[in-house]
């Protein structure tokens, strides 16, 4: 039985968060205040937890928060407002639309509206572009975060085989983006549920992210031994949440990043680093590497 390192999550966010927070405070001695705006519809639960979670971040490192909270039968107009409302909006220097969105609403037309500056989410086309291209601009938050826990754990990218589960527009598709950078150069095997024989792909894997939103999905006998991987997708249930990783993967795996506490907290500092970010490129100077 191999013994899993846990990929932490929770304490490399509170490090990150940290020293986001001396950045913010040199910001504000210079009158620059960041502000991280969330536009929520609906009361999808998992959303609401989450946003929650990003604004207990923001107080905690000095970033100002605005809600905008609409219900789940708000009309297109309405979303589309809330962001127009946010672009203009002096005192919001970056802000998201929580996904998903109401089956009833368009995701992509709200999403082109968001002014590309203030894109803390990095999924406008334009800043998804930038990607495609290897220019700089805002992350999407859980790739992002993906790749700082696995860099902050030491675990090899460069050259290493990556098998991501799942194409997904906030995770696999950027993540297969971001990991073939030059920066990071990592072979990369995209799955889907169309894949065949989708175990060849996950045992000739060094690391696994699992982010199809399919609970339990990978198996331990669909891991090499000594792998790493990566639970990403959570599916809520009345027994509680379970993730895309069978929690027996981990008597396989060699380091883990678990469904509570692995890449979730991640994704939500990446969000204050997107933020950070955009306050220091609007004040005209370059975020450190
Ligand atoms: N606009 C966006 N919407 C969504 C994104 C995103 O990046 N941008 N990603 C996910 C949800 N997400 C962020 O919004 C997110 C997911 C999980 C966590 C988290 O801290 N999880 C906890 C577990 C909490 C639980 O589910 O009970 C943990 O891992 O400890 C934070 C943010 C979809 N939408």
């Amino acid at each position: 039985m191999t013994t899993t390192v846990s990929l932490d999550g929770t304490a490399t966010a509170a490090d990150i968060k940290a020293e986001l927070a001396l950045r913010v405070a040199d910001l504000k001695s210079r009158g620059i205040v960041p502000g991280l705006g969330t536009i929520l519809v609906g009361d999808h639960p998992g959303s609401q937890v989450y946003v929650a979670g990003k604004h207990k971040d923001c107080a905690a490192v000095g970033i100002t928060s605005l809600q905008v909270e609409l219900p789940a039968d708000a009309t297109q107009a309405d979303v589309e407002a809330a962001v127009l409302s946010l672009n203009a909006d002096p005192d919001c220097t970056g802000y998201i639309v929580q996904l998903p969105l109401p089956g009833h609403l368009d995701m992509h037309a709200v999403l082109e509206l968001i002014d590309p500056a203030k894109d803390a989410d990095g999924l406008h086309p334009t800043n998804l572009g930038r990607l495609v291209l290897g220019k700089a601009g805002p992350l999407p938050c859980t790739p992002r975060g993906i790749i700082e826990l696995l860099r902050r754990h030491h675990v090899p990218i460069t050259g290493a085989n990556f098998c991501v589960i799942g194409c997904g527009v906030t995770v696999g598709r950027p993540l297969g983006l971001m990991l073939t950078r030059s920066s990071e150069h990592a072979t990369v095997t995209m799955c889907h549920e169309a894949t065949a024989d989708i175990t060849a792909h996950t045992r000739a894997a060094d690391v696994v992210v699992a982010a199809a939103g399919a609970a339990h999905l990978v198996r331990p006998d669909w891991i090499r031994p000594g792998a790493t991987v990566l639970s990403v997708g959570i599916t809520r249930t009345i027994e509680g949440v379970l993730g895309d990783v069978h929690p027996r993967v981990g008597e396989v795996a060699g380091k883990l990043a678990p469904t509570v506490g692995g890449v979730g907290p991640m994704t939500r500092a990446m969000l204050l680093k997107n933020i950070v970010e955009a306050a220091e490129r609007q004040a005209g100077e370059t975020p450190p590497a």
